[in-house]
């Protein structure tokens, strides 16, 4: 029995290894993120973690977890941006108002599959010019849902969270603990042994 984190973030991996837990392999899943017509932000963010979850190849006794992290403006999907502009869009957007952060975990064993999801509010300030600017040029917007990503230099610009800050960087901890916990994969070896 191999655990594969199936995700290409950095992030997820380091998040993984707060839990003392260090996959034997890593393997990104390659799909197609565009949403459906008209889906809502939860529903999309639990449907892409689930197609992750499956498009990753691995032994039928093998454990892989897989998780997506959406923005959510409203009814709107906010996604990783394709360039300066389009972040640039995505932070005026987000500028002086809340919006939420969904994180969907997908753990699968051969046909089985647990999935959790973790709704986080986040507030952004009302940037100046200035800030965004020099966010933009940060380039830590480049690969980010929505633009941004707390954990970097745009935590200067989230004043207020209500919910797991770990799910808002992408892999929310308690719950990820949890769930590998009902899979039957021991998160405390040490305290078992
Ligand atoms: C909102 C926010 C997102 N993010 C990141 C987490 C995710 O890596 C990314 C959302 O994209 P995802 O599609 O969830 O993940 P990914 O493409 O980076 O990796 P993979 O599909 O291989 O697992 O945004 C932060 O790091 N901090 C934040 O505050």
């Amino acid at each position: 029995m191999a655990f594969i984190l199936g995700s290409g973030s950095p992030r997820r991996l380091e998040l993984l290894a707060q839990l003392g837990i260090t996959p034997d392999d890593v393997r990104p899943p390659d799909i197609d993120e565009t949403p459906k017509k008209a889906e809502l932000p939860r529903d999309y963010c639990n449907r892409i973690a689930h197609e992750k979850a499956m498009a990753v190849r691995a032994d039928s006794d093998d454990l892989i977890l897989c998780a997506d992290t959406t923005v959510a403006l409203g009814r709107r999907i906010l996604g990783k941006p394709a360039d300066a502009g389009e972040a640039a869009e995505f932070l005026l957007a987000l500028s002086g108002r809340r919006h939420r952060v969904i994180t969907a975990l997908s753990l699968r064993r051969g046909d089985k599959i647990w999935q959790k999801d973790v709704v986080s509010q986040v507030r952004m300030k009302r940037l100046s010019d200035l800030e965004l600017n020099a966010y933009l040029a940060s380039n830590d917007w480049q690969g980010k849902a929505g633009g941004y990503a707390i954990q970097g230099p745009a935590g200067a610009l989230i004043p207020w969270i209500s919910g797991s800050f770990t799910g808002i960087v992408g892999l929310p901890l308690a719950e990820t603990a949890n769930l590998l916990q009902v899979a039957g994969y021991s998160v405390h070896k040490e305290a078992a042994a």
